[in-house]
């Protein structure tokens, strides 16, 4: 007879089956395991469920430990089978479907329950929680039939709905009753600024809103709330939080509060029953996050293979919206409140907003949008309350060791070794390193095999893959190549030899065919992808505006406020009486609080609502100045000949031609231009993307200046003496620049990553600058003003109207 001891494990969840892992490993023949689940599936990752719903993976691959894992670690499972009875005496459990089995220990990992709203009407057909495969089933197969779609609960499990819903072909709109999303996670400007990314997405928004009911006869038809106003829908989804899942414990006697009552040792007050995961409360506190259910759960596994450990002392949490195109992550306490402070950044230009909150000199919390790459390292000094005191802007700036402003391998060279990589499986730097050093992982895959690091949620994949290629060194191999970012291996040149090669037309194509990893890329790959595609397929490629920032969306600069800046087209900086009057009667009719001159010569119009802007572009009846894109900004000029005693040459005419040529041309990054008509260069031209300089009998043409944070002086290209010269060298170079760099890569990096002297090369025959005229030209030919297009849709006006509330059915 076996001398081992019975271990029921209830619940074959997350939490449970990997606290049955961890024993298997510390103590492979301690127990005889069965285990009971409700559901008809073997273990499998109910966080993936949000990339089911996008077309991420499917329900096999999700899977975590297959059929054949209980046999071969001769577990007996019972699927199907919820456990009603627990005799406490006998130490025996009872399933629903009749099946018993005995004890010495007894595991409850029950998880937990959806929170249903009890609304009248919330037992019609259509109305679901998202919590598992079958509610995953029924949003696949009503997307099918129904258009439709509400959830009801704008926190991450509502949002990551709600995309899933949109990317299945509805029309989702998110019922949340506070005034801004995630307020769990995020401050309100975060969320103002994730709100408006995922409206660029298509999702649409009720905030401040309670549902009163769900109406229809049989099937749901639509919801009430409690302001009168209705929203009438085809599928509700319940996304309002969970609950512990107690009821078999609290029927038995065990100890609950908000969930069963644990000690450090995941012991409840029965001797011998223990419980872990979300239906359990320890210090008072219910997580509903996997990386503090797997600490619990290697405790409990240590303390039923006899090892010493001292115990679980709670989790300090960080959470990560898995929502492709949008970066969101927040950890620790990062609420305003009185004993702390915080310092923030919000770039609007590129949709970044950064938090940090410190108490005592120590990082308590933080909150971050779009650039997210400073997360693991900010999470990992609020988990040791290291003192950051006079570091703080540092740390903020992300100048820290390991911080985002050094470059990707610098950063991951930088980390410390105790620092955590994956949060959901508690995976250090260390132990991944070793995994690769010493065990021979050395691709991605093999460090997830090896320590489950980037298997659960897959937010640390790009770090895994990072240390992979830093550590691995010549030994690497599938992931060790820097893709453009973490959704593919490739490279920009790779990435856009493929496109041609192929003939690839589209966005989704391109991540079909080079098989990205998220299906729906990032908000580093689809901007990327929308420029290399429109610049190869001038004529052919219809701009996705989605992947575009909210600033090219809007054809207008988000302000700190929320609200926009208006800057119309100024040809070299040259106005009229005529035209300034009109631009002051437009600023007085919308009441503009500031109008400003800006350092490119336009006249900025500074603090416009969203829904005043066509009307405002109509009544200007002037062009987008472009001072929001990857575009041609601005060309500033001197007054030239035409006034100035110095002046050789006329560099306003020369400014204007130029501006009227280049206007609206898309670039990798923002571009600028200046003409000085004598080499005073009063217009800074060498200091600017494209700098014209008047000399005795010509121009001399400067290119890659940059007067920003990393002030470059430009190199002197070429000298020409007719202005048909100027605008030959100045197209063809526009044009190179367009074909040859990265996107988002100002002419100044290019020019000092690829060198002056292979773009003078590219350049010097006359044969190869007129074929890239030609090409800039077949571009700039399909350009249109974005505003007077705006102005004459109905349809595309409709974007600019303030959120809408729900409209009355009927
Ligand atoms: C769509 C979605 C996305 C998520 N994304 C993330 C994320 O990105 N990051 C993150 O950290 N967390 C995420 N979570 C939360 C995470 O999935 C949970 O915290 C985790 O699954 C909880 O594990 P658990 O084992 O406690 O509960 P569960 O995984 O729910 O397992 C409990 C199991 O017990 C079974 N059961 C209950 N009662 C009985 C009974 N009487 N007899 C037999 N079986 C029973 C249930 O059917 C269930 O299968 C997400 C959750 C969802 C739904
Ligand atoms: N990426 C992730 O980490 C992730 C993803 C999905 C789910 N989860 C976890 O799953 C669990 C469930 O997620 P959740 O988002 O449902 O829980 P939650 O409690 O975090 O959020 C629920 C949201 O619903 C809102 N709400 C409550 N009542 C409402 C009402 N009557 N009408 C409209 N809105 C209402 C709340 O204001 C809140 O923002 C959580 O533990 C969460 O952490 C995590
Ligand atoms: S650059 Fe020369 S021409 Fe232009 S304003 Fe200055 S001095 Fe006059
Ligand atoms: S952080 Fe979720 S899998 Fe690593």
């Amino acid at each position: 007879m076996s001398n081992r001891k019975k271990l029921v494990l209830i619940g074959n969840g997350m939490a449970g089956v990997r606290a049955v892992e961890h024993l298997l490993k510390l103590a492979p023949d301690a127990y005889d395991i069965t285990i009971f689940g409700a559901e008809p599936h073997p273990n499998y990752n109910r966080i993936m469920l949000s990339s089911v719903l996008v077309g991420g993976a499917d329900m096999k691959e999700i899977v975590i430990n297959d059929w054949d894992w209980y046999k071969d670690n001769g577990i007996r499972l019972y699927t199907g089978h919820t456990v009603t009875k627990i005799d406490i005496e006998g130490k025996r459990v009872r399933s629903d479907r009749g099946a018993e089995a005995s004890y010495d220990k007894l595991i409850i990992a029950t998880g937990s329950n959806p929170f249903m709203l009890p609304l009248p009407g919330a037992d019609k057909e259509g109305v679901i929680a998202f919590r598992d495969m079958k509610d995953c089933e029924t949003m696949i197969e009503t997307a099918k039939t129904y258009k439709k779609a509400a959830v009801i609960g704008g926190g991450l499990l509502g949002l990551e709905a709600a995309r899933g819903l949109l990317h299945l072909g509805m029309d989702v709109t998110v019922v949340h009753k506070h005034p801004y999303l995630m307020e769990r996670q995020l401050d309100a400007p975060a969320a103002a600024m994730l709100q408006t990314e995922l409206e660029a997405q298509g999702m649409k928004f009720l905030l401040s809103k309670n549902t009163a009911a769900i109406t229809g006869k049989k099937r749901v038809k639509g919801l009430t709330f409690s302001d009168g106003s209705q929203l009438e829908t085809d599928l509700v989804v319940m996304a309002v939080g969970i609950r512990p899942n107690v009821s078999l414990a609290k029927a038995h006697g065990i100890d609950i509060n908000l969930g069963i009552v644990v000690n450090d040792y995941m012991e409840t007050n029965i001797p011998d029953i223990y419980a872990v995961g979300e239906c359990v409360e320890h210090r008072g506190v219910a997580y509903g996050l996997v990386a503090p259910l797997y600490e619990q759960g290697d405790v409990l596994a240590k303390r039923l293979a006899g090892i010493e450990t001292k115990g679980y002392e709670g989790s300090v949490t960080s959470t990560k919206l898995k929502v492709s195109g949008v970066n969101v992550f927040s950890a620790g306490q990062f609420r305003d409140v009185p004993g702390t402070r915080a310092l923030r950044i919000q770039d609007e230009v590129e949709g970044i907003y950064k938090k940090i909150v410190i108490q005592d000199g120590k990082l308590i919390g933080a909150v971050l949008f779009g650039d997210t790459a400073d997360g693991a390292s900010l999470f990992s000094m609020i988990r040791k309350g290291e003192n950051i005191a006079g570091k703080e802007k540092e740390i903020l700036l992300g100048f820290a060791p390991g911080g985002a402003e050094q470059s990707p391998d610098a950063r991951i060279e930088a980390m410390p070794d105790d620092e955590i990589v994956c949060g959901c499986n508690g995976v250090s730097k260390a132990a991944i390193v070793d995994a690769i050093k010493t065990k021979g992982c050395v691709t991605a895959s093999a460090v997830k095999a090896c320590t489950k690091a980037s298997a659960s949620c897959g937010g640390c994949k790009g770090l895994v893959e990072g240390l992979v290629r830093v550590y691995a060194g010549d030994a690497a191999g599938e992931a060790v190549k820097e893709g453009i970012c973490g959704c593919t291996p490739l490279s920009r040149d790779e990435i856009v030899a493929e496109i041609k090669r192929m003939g690839l037309k589209s966005i989704r194509e391109v991540m079909n065919v080079l098989e990205w990893r998220e299906p729906e890329g990032c908000s580093k790959c689809r901007p990327s992808l929308n420029y290399y595609l429109g610049m190869l397929w001038p004529t052919e490629y219809k701009d996705e505006k989605e992947s575009r920032f909210t600033n090219e969306r809007y054809h207008a600069n988000i302000q700190k406020d929320g609200t926009y800046s208006v800057v119309p087209r100024i040809y070299g900086g040259v106005t009229s009486p005529g035209e300034l009057k009109r631009i002051a009667t437009v600023a007085e009719k919308y009441n503009v609080p500031l109008v400003k001159i800006t350092g490119g010569q336009r006249i900025d119009l500074l603090g416009v609502k969203k829904e005043d802007l066509p009307s405002m572009w109509e009544d200007l009846d002037m062009p987008s100045g472009h001072a929001y894109g990857k575009t041609l900004r601005t060309v500033k000029t001197c007054v030239g000949s035409t006034f100035c005693r110095f002046g050789t040459q006329d560099s306003m005419a020369m400014g204007i031609k130029l501006e009227k040529a280049f206007e609206r041309l898309n670039t990798p990054a923002k571009v600028k231009l200046a003409v000085s008509g004598c080499p005073r260069n009063c217009a800074e031209a060498t200091i600017k993307d494209f700098g014209v300089v008047a000399i005795d009998g010509g121009w001399e043409l400067h290119v890659g200046g940059n007067g920003g944070v990393h002030v470059r002086a430009t190199d002197l290209l070429c000298v020409v003496k007719t202005e048909e010269e100027v605008l030959e060298w100045s197209s063809a170079f526009l044009q190179y620049y367009r074909e040859n760099a990265q996107w988002n890569e100002r002419t100044s990096t290019w020019i000092e990553r690829v060198g002056l002297d292979s773009v003078k090369k590219a350049l010097e025959k006359r044969e190869d600058r007129l074929a890239l005229v030609e090409r800039i030209n077949t571009t700039l030919s399909q350009m249109k003003d974005p505003w007077k297009e705006i102005i004459n849709n109905e349809e595309l006006r409709k974007n600019f109207e303030p959120i809408r509330d729900a409209q009355p059915i009927g």
